[in-house]
C-alpha cells in the first residue's frame, strides 16, 4: 500500500484530485467508483475546478456509486444520488446517464442489487475507486462482519453508523435503517483504491489499518488483500498511528 501524508484537508482533497484527474488524462473513457460522505467533499470541489482551470473533460467517463440509502428517492435531499448531483455531477460535462448508483426505491431491493453488480460488472470495474473510512471501519456501508465474498447487497446499518451520518438529517429517526452497498468483493474488483481520511475522528481507524492484518471485523483492513491501494491521511487523521511509532 501506497501511503501519502499531507498536512491537512484542502492538501489530502487536492492531492487526491490531482490522481483522479491523471487517470482521465491517461484514460478519457475511465470508470470512476465514486463515494459520499463529508470526505470526498473537497475532492469534488477541486474536480469542478479543473474542468474550468485545466480543461478536464468527463464527457466519456462513467462513475458507479458505492452506495444508495434504501427508501430514499433521487429527489430526497439525502439521497446519495441527490448529494453526488449536486456536489459534482452538475457541475461538470459528464452525461448523467453516465452516472450509476443503486436505486433506493427499487423492490424488490435484492434484483437492484443482483442489476447493480451486473451493471459494475459490464461497465466497469472501476479504474479507480476512491473510499471514505467510517469510523468503525466500514467502507461504502460494508459494516463490520461483512464477509470478504460479498457483492452488492442490502445492509442493515450500525446505531453507530445512524448516529455519524444524522447530522445530515433532521433527526436520527429519519435516518433509513437500511442500505444498498457495493460489497468487498465488488469493491476489490477495482483496479485501483483511494483511500481518503481526514480529521482527529478517523484517527483509530487509520491507526488500526495501518497496523495491518485482516480481519472481516475491520472491513477496510480487507484492502491489504489488494494490489494497488492508495491512502491520503492528513496530520490529524495520522496522529495516532504517528505516535504508535515513536
Ligand atoms: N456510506 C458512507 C461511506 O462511504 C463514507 O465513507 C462514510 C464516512 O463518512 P464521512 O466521510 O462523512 O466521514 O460515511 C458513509 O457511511
Amino acid at each position: 500500500m501506497k501511503l501519502i501524508r499531507v498536512e491537512n484537508y484542502e492538501e489530502m482533497s487536492s492531492s487526491a484530485a490531482r490522481l483522479v484527474e491523471q487517470q482521465i488524462l491517461d484514460n478519457s473513457r475511465s470508470v470512476l467508483g465514486l463515494a459520499t460522505g463529508s470526505t470526498p467533499l473537497g475532492l469534488y470541489e477541486q474536480l469542478i475546478r479543473g474542468v474550468h482551470e485545466r480543461h478536464i473533460s468527463y464527457k466519456q467517463v462513467q462513475t458507479i456509486s458505492l452506495d444508495e440509502y434504501c427508501g430514499l428517492s433521487a429527489d430526497h435531499p439525502n439521497s446519495y444520488r441527490y448529494f453526488m448531483n449536486g456536489h459534482l455531477f452538475q457541475h461538470i460535462d459528464i452525461q448523467l446517464d453516465n452516472t450509476h448508483i443503486p436505486d433506493g426505491t427499487a423492490s424488490p431491493v435484492e434484483a437492484e442489487c443482483q442489476r447493480y453488480e451486473a451493471l459494475i460488472d459490464r461497465i466497469g470495474p472501476p479504474h479507480l475507486q476512491i473510499l471514505g473510512l467510517g469510523t468503525n471501519g466500514h467502507i461504502g456501508f460494508n459494516e463490520p462482519g461483512t464477509p470478504e465474498a460479498s457483492v452488492t447487497h442490502c445492509v442493515k446499518l450500525e446505531e453507530s453508523t445512524r448516529k455519524s451520518n444524522v447530522r445530515f438529517f433532521s433527526d436520527l429517526d429519519s435516518v433509513p435503517m437500511h442500505a444498498i452497498t457495493m460489497g468487498i468483493q465488488s469493491i476489490l474488483k477495482s483496479e485501483q483504491i483511494l483511500v481518503l481520511a481526514s480529521g482527529k475522528k478517523k484517527a483509530p481507524a487509520v491507526k488500526r489499518f495501518l497496523a495491518g492484518g485482516v480481519s472481516e471485523d475491520f472491513p477496510v483492513s480487507f484492502l491489504w488483500k489488494h494490489p494497488h491501494v492508495t491512502l491520503i491521511v492528513d496530520k490529524e487523521a495520522y496522529s495516532l498511528a504517528a505516535a504508535e511509532k515513536e
